[in-house]
């Protein structure tokens, strides 16, 4: 039987918009995987000290941005684990929890620069293939070279959490830079104003 390759997009998610939508499905659908899970860190290690909302908050975000999409998944399994959230440690626990499925981790080019900082980064790259989705204004070409990171082609999006929680807190649309039903929660409640 055929194994599924999974990617893992691991993120703050605070909150999740349009840009980490369109990131996720365009990896499940575009590439080699047959289907992404959206991995909600409560605490990323780069991230201690800064507002962040609740992480069942967040995480109930992510559902409702990717409900009725079968080829992505929101997964909460960091919220047990230790904090602040150590890549390298959850994707122990995954692979302890689906010893049938391949894994490769996604991540924005923002991020790549930072990599060689994280948790174990060599092991990191030793274990995993990184497939990565460009973005606007990063030059990682040094990280690129590494020979389990790729770079996909596919179209910039230059939309951040940032720049959605500044137009909130600025009282500015938010509508199609976030799903529609992540728009109405967040209205609901009234995060971030
Ligand atoms: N517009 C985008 N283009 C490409 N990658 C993105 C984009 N937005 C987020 N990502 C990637 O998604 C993952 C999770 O990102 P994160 O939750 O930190 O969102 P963010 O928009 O970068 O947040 P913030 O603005 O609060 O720093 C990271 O790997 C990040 O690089
Ligand atoms: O494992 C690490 O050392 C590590 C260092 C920095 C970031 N990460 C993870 O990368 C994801 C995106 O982080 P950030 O800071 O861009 O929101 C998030 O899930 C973090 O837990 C992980």
């Amino acid at each position: 039987m055929k194994q599924p390759k999974i990617g893992l997009l691991f993120g703050s998610f605070n909150p999740i918009h349009t840009g980490h939508v369109i990131l996720a499905h365009f990896m499940a659908t575009h590439t080699d995987l047959d289907a992404v899970w959206l991995v909600v860190s409560p605490q990323s290690p780069f991230k201690v000290g800064h507002e962040m909302l609740g992480e069942r908050e967040r995480f109930e975000l992510v559902s409702l941005a990717i409900q009725n999409n079968d080829r992505l998944r929101a997964l909460d399994v960091e919220f047990a684990m230790p904090k602040p959230s150590y890549t390298i440690d959850t994707l122990d626990e995954l692979r302890r929890r689906y010893p049938d499925h391949r894994f490769v981790l996604l991540m924005g080019e923002d991020n790549l620069p930072g990599l060689p900082r994280w948790k174990q980064s060599d092991r990191i790259l030793a274990e995993n293939a990184v497939y990565v989705y460009p973005r606007p204004g990063v030059d990682a070409t040094d990280v690129n070279a590494h020979p389990g990171v790729k770079v996909v082609e596919a179209p910039l999006l230059d939309i951040s959490a940032t720049f959605i929680r500044d137009c909130i807190r600025a009282g500015k649309s938010i509508r199609y830079l976030v799903p529609e039903a992540v728009e109405g929660y967040i209205m609901e409640k009234g995060f971030w104003r």
